[in-house]
């Protein structure tokens, strides 16, 4: 795993993006120091609410795969996915994949805001040693 964390990917199902605008609230002085991208209508959202983002497409249209493609090319250091568990998504394969990705490349990644928060705050004491 990457001890240092410079980029990351922040990705949440619809009825998660609430919640990941005010994990982003919450984190905003750490989260402003990193680059992030975004599948495209979380990352909408993540502008909306002030923080710099590089958007991709939306989850259903290949955001997923395209933040994937990422990690398998070493560009990201930790994954913030917030899921749904209560939805159903039309592109359940490529959720799938990323995540299963994530454990290929040992890329760490949160999938509610409790795992979110103890990752910053992981982030936020090495920032501070
Ligand atoms: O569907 C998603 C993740 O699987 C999220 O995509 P959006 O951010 O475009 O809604």
């Amino acid at each position: 795993m990457k001890t240092e964390i410079h980029k990351i990917a922040m990705i949440a199902h619809d009825g998660k993006k609430a919640e990941m605008v005010g994990f982003f609230k919450d984190h905003i002085a750490v989260l402003q120091r990193m680059d992030i991208v975004a599948t495209g209508t979380t990352g909408s959202h993540l502008q909306k609410a002030g923080l710099t983002v590089d958007c991709k497409a939306s989850g259903p249209r290949g955001g997923d795969a395209q933040i994937a493609a990422m990690i398998v090319d070493g560009e990201i250091d930790a994954v913030f996915f917030f899921r749904d568990p209560m939805g159903k998504h039309p592109h359940e394969p490529d959720v799938q994949m990323l995540m299963r990705l994530c454990d290929l490349y040992d890329v760490p990644l949160a999938t509610n805001p409790a795992a979110g928060h103890m990752f910053l705050a992981g982030i936020e004491a090495q920032q501070e040693a």
